[in-house]
């Protein structure tokens, strides 16, 4: 058997149950009527009243930042909420009140001590909280700017299980209640007191047991704020509401039940207003806090001076045959504790075990088990409500900004157009500059360069230039090498070109003579080039031409002459390609990467700041508060970009492959799936970044690190057979390397799924896929603890 205070009628606030867990009665008062809580005898009954609180903090501690430099914010607070109640919870600003809501509400874990909440502990499975047992106006606006009114308290409406018509009818009467404006207005273009009573209404939209409201009558005129207030005295009235309300208006507190005077980390005072005012002789409870504030900041010893007096003002107080004031240890500064008798009243009660329950405990015993049973939907998966507004959400947001559609849908088709008209085609007009000595500069006929196209050997440098690819190569003709080469050094031609002034019959005498040509012969036979090879692709491409160019003025040649044209070719047959065209394009070769990477990277920058961007609007704390699970914000996101991916694939491998005719030999079924399940694989890499990143800049910084390298290191642009060993390894296991290989092992030759290349690229990119999951879920609860 032991003793507890009780308070059928839930008022009279401090702690009605909590003080029967103190062992040390505080010193009488003289002429004061001093309660004297008797020692408990079970341990089992401090968790039971703390269970039948609303909310009962027993020693809390929290800090931010490192162990080594921690910044302590909550330090032994102690705080305890009755049912049916509003708790008034009062402080200068950084005390630590939004802190310590964060933690009753389950968004923040303390770093040591107990939270209690409505019979559970907040995160607990079953405890409702977070949950739809609470609501949470958090003191940010935390509300979607891109959706009406209407849109949002859908949205939360279905989070928290309601029905459509339910909603809609509670729409109404907040809409009335709040003085809020039409509800298709957005919004983004509230002004900011009606923002905060949109976010209000949202914590009032499912009537919940515990409200908890961070400042929410900040920029709110003081009519409506007397409506607000009127409102939370009303949905308290029967005892089955609770509310913790913050206010920097300390005044409009006293209209709170208790109010919990905080000050660095600590509660001062948990009183109720009159007996607080009582208490320190003050007309405001603004000097209450001032005075208590003072004393909070004495040493030690004045600090007890200070309750010595204050027992003495005290002790002459006249509290009539209503009032008894019971002196604690545990309410701080003061260690007082008033209770009007016709609010509280102490009750015997026995342990549970006997069976003999009074009506108090019975009471809230069975309000327990209620609403434990309510929440009994609580603990499971999750509900069509949650997935169908989280889904509604990302859908609406994206469709409401032009900027993102434009992002998702635009983008890819304009990467692949300019990838298909800028790469890989051979660069045209590259100048080379000739020096023909077979003709006189002067002569008008060095430029035209006339020859005889039958079996006849005069001009044959003519007859060979003929042969050059007008398109690659522009001809520009100069009178001697050394201002041929000068205009090579002075970057006017890519090359010059030589031909000396008996070529033609040095040519001749060297195809008949053979082995028996004499150095002057070849020498003179010899067409000299001096190349700018600075640049690989036009020197090499240059290099090309220039011997094709010869190759076919031979065959031309023998042909004319009736000779076999094949004498004209280096010994070295290439027979048709196995694979791929015997003129292989660089298009073909880095079309599969370029395509894996457009999808990879464009689902990387949607989806790595989309949590962000939630986070530092406080949207995800809010809708975990209100019961969504870090899963259920993953798995929305993952399908709506899993929408997104298959019109972004389409609109990809359609333009590469309908529109600019890049190969594509194999199924285009598995095609289709690979690039997708990139996609995927590079949304999961964004929820990762998300998932780590506290700034939207940082994930932008890391999104942009990561493009450079993995572009270079999967085999995208160069094969990766040409990095050194130890790289290779890392290249090869990378998220894009196995699967830009499966991807192009189908499009060039044609594999299927039985290839080891490239079923190894699918089973690669689940991998990635299930990792990066596994990472995000990882970190999102670990920073939700
Ligand atoms: N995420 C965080 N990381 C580090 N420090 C934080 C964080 N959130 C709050 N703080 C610090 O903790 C202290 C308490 O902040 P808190 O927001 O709880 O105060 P508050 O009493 O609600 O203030 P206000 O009335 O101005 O809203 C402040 O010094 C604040 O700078």
């Amino acid at each position: 058997m032991y003793w507890k205070k009780a308070s059928p009628s839930g008022r009279g606030g401090s702690a009605m149950g909590e003080k029967v867990e103190r062992t040390k009665p505080g010193p009488d008062l003289v002429g004061v009527n001093v309660e004297r809580p008797t020692p408990l005898t079970h341990q089992t009954s401090t968790v039971w009243s703390r269970r039948t609180q609303a909310v009962s903090v027993r020693h809390a501690f929290k800090h931010y930042g490192s162990k080594k430099k921690p910044n302590h914010v909550l330090s032994d607070l102690d705080m305890t909420v009755a049912k049916g109640t509003i708790y008034g919870l009062l402080g200068a600003s950084g005390c630590g009140k939004t802190t310590l809501l964060s933690c009753i509400v389950g968004r923040r874990k303390l770093n040591s001590g107990e939270i209690w909440v409505l019979g559970g502990k907040p995160g607990t499975k079953g405890s409702g909280v977070p949950g739809k047992r609470v609501g949470y106006m958090p003191q940010e606006i935390a509300l979607y700017g891109e959706f009406t009114i209407k849109e949002t308290m859908m949205y939360f409406g279905w989070i928290f299980g309601m029905q459509t018509s339910e909603i809609i009818a509670r729409l109404q009467f907040l809409l009335n209640f709040l003085d809020l404006p039409s509800q298709n207005r957005m919004v983004k273009n509230l002004s900011g007191g009606q923002q905060r009573r949109v976010s209000f209404a949202v914590a009032l939209m499912h009537d919940p047991e515990l409200l908890i409201l961070d400042e929410p009558t900040v920029g709110v005129d003081p009519l409506l704020r007397q409506s607000i207030w009127s409102h939370l005295v009303q949905i308290t009235k029967d005892g089955h509401k609770t509310v913790i309300i913050t206010t920097h208006y300390i005044e409009e507190a006293r209209q709170a039940h208790t109010i919990g005077l905080m000050r660095s980390g600590k509660l001062l005072a948990e009183e109720s207003p009159q007996a607080l005012l009582t208490m320190y002789r003050c007309q405001t409870l603004e000097e209450v806090f001032l005075l208590l504030s003072r004393a909070q900041g004495n040493t030690a010893v004045q600090q007890q001076q200070a309750n010595m007096s204050t027992n003495i003002n005290l002790a002459s107080l006249n509290w009539g045959k209503k009032g008894t004031i019971s002196v604690t240890e545990e309410s701080g500064v003061v260690g007082l504790n008033f209770h009007q008798t016709h609010q509280s009243k102490e009750v015997l009660i026995h342990d549970g075990t006997n069976g003999h329950i009074d009506m108090g405990r019975q009471s809230s015993r069975s309000r327990f088990a209620e609403t434990m049973e309510d929440c009994t939907n609580c603990s499971g998966l999750t509900s069509t409500g949650k997935i169908k507004a989280l889904l509604q959400k990302n859908f609406l947001r994206m469709w409401r900004n032009v900027g993102v559609m434009l992002f998702i849908f635009a983008l890819p088709v304009m990467q692949v157009i300019l990838f298909c008209l800028a790469i890989g085609r051979d660069p045209t007009g590259l100048k080379l500059a000739i020096v023909n000595h077979e003709q006189n500069y002067t002569n008008m006929s060095y430029q035209q360069c006339n020859f005889d196209g039958g079996c006849k050997f005069g001009n044959l440098s003519c007859r060979y230039l003929n042969q050059i690819n007008n398109s690659t190569i522009e001809k520009v003709y100069y009178p001697d090498t050394d201002t041929a080469k000068e205009a090579v050094r002075s970057g006017d031609a890519w090359g010059a070109l030589y031909f000396t002034e008996n070529f033609t019959d040095a040519l001749v005498a060297r195809m008949a003579l053979g082995k028996d040509a004499d150095e002057e012969t070849l020498d003179q036979s010899e067409i000299r080039v001096w190349l700018d090879m600075s640049n690989q692709q036009i020197g090499v491409i240059l290099q090309r031409d220039l011997q094709l160019a010869f190759q076919d003025f031979s065959k031309g040649l023998l042909t004319t002459c009736k000779e076999n044209p094949h004498l004209a070719e280096i010994p070295i047959t290439f027979q048709e390609p196995i694979y791929g065209s015997s003129t292989p394009s660089f298009t073909d070769f880095v079309a599969p990467g370029v395509i894996l990477t457009i999808v990879f990277f464009l689902a990387v920058a949607l989806t790595s700041s989309a949590l962000i961007i939630e986070r530092t609007e406080g949207l995800l704390d809010r809708s975990w508060v209100a019961g969504v699970a870090p899963w259920e914000i993953l798995f929305s996101h993952v399908v709506t970009q899993f929408v997104v991916m298959c019109g972004q694939t389409a609109l990809v491998l359609s333009f590469m492959i309908l529109v600019f005719g890049v190969q594509c030999k194999g199924a285009i079924g598995y095609v289709v799936i690979l690039t997708i399940l990139q996609g995927l694989c590079g949304m999961c890499f964004g929820f990762v970044i998300s998932a780590i990143c506290e700034l939207e800049r940082n994930a932008i910084q890391l999104a942009l690190g990561s493009f450079y390298p993995t572009l270079l290191l999967s085999g995208v642009i160069w094969p990766i057979e040409g990095m050194p060993i130890g790289l290779r390894y890392i290249a090869t296991y990378l998220p894009l390397t196995l699967a830009t290989a499966s991807l192009r092992a189908m499009l060039t030759r044609g594999w299927g799924l039985i290839e080891q290349e490239v079923y190894f690229g699918f089973i690669s990119t689940i991998v990635w896929i299930v990792l990066f999951l596994t990472i995000s879920l990882v970190v999102l609860k670990f920073k939700r603890g």
